[in-house]
């Protein structure tokens, strides 16, 4: 579902891909900000089905993925979540997704796709890259831990690429799911429903655990 775009223009639509395993703040404050900075109608928010380029982890169900990110994104009017990639077999590609998304709008549509700028310099590596390029914009969030080699972007058509700045939020799911498994707080990482989600569902309890609490210090410090 989505809302009922303005009519008069021609609508733009940011689509937000990713595991979202779990999903958190990072992903919503670039969601939000591409939103503002292209004055997009709406972000559609797509969990991935099986993502080949994880292949080598464990990645939770997708329905759990998915009902997560419903939970994270329901009290924003501009987010909505898309089950097309979930619900299609195989390794998940984005020349698929966006050939779906289109054919939802009805072809008619001005797509951005949201990414890490880490993420675009592998852009290349995914499938059919030069038609992904002609369905959808590519708009890479900065994010901090992850500076962009500009030269990386060599080869990416840089009439359809461009980079974000965001607020940074050095959060990732693989901090999240670590510091579930070693019952330490995700509270204000994520949003306090997906809090609530993990704990209800146990997930996160058997990845291995980094402890991040703070180390005692001989001469005292945080204890
Ligand atoms: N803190 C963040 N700020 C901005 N973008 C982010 C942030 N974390 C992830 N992204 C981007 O969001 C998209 C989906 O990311 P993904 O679901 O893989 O989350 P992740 O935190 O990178 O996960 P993992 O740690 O499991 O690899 C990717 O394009 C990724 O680059
Ligand atoms: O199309 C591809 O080949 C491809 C390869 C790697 C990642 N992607 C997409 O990039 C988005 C972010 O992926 P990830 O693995 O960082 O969560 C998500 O929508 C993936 O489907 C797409």
């Amino acid at each position: 579902m989505s809302l009922p775009l303005e009519v008069g223009r021609r609508p733009r639509v940011g689509v937000m891909g990713g595991t979202f395993d779990p999903i958190h703040h990072g992903h919503l404050v670039a969601a939000s900000e591409v939103q503002a900075w292209y004055d997009l109608d709406e972000v559609v928010f797509v969990p991935t089905g099986e993502p080949w380029q994880k292949a080598d982890r464990k990645v939770s169900p997708g329905e759990d993925r998915y009902l997560m990110t419903v939970i994270a994104t329901a009290s924003n009017p501009r987010f909505w979540v898309s089950r097309v990639d979930i619900d299609r077999d195989g390794p998940t590609y984005t020349v698929d997704t966006l050939r779906e998304l289109r054919a939802h709008y009805g072809g008619d549509v001005d797509l951005y796709f949201i990414t890490g700028a880490d993420a675009l310099a592998q852009i290349l590596t995914w499938r059919n890259a030069e038609e992904m390029f002609e369905l959808a914009e590519f708009v890479g969030c900065t994010r901090p831990g992850h500076d962009i080699d500009m030269h990386t972007l060599d080869g990416l058509p840089s009439d359809r690429v461009a980079i974000v700045e965001i607020p940074a939020l050095a959060i990732s799911s693989t901090d999240c799911r670590e510091r579930v498994a070693n019952q330490e707080p995700v509270w204000y990482l994520v949003p306090d429903g997906v809090v609530q989600y993990i704990a209800k569902h146990r997930l996160y309890a058997d990845v291995a655990a980094t402890s991040h609490r703070p180390h005692r210090h001989p001469k005292g410090g945080p204890q």
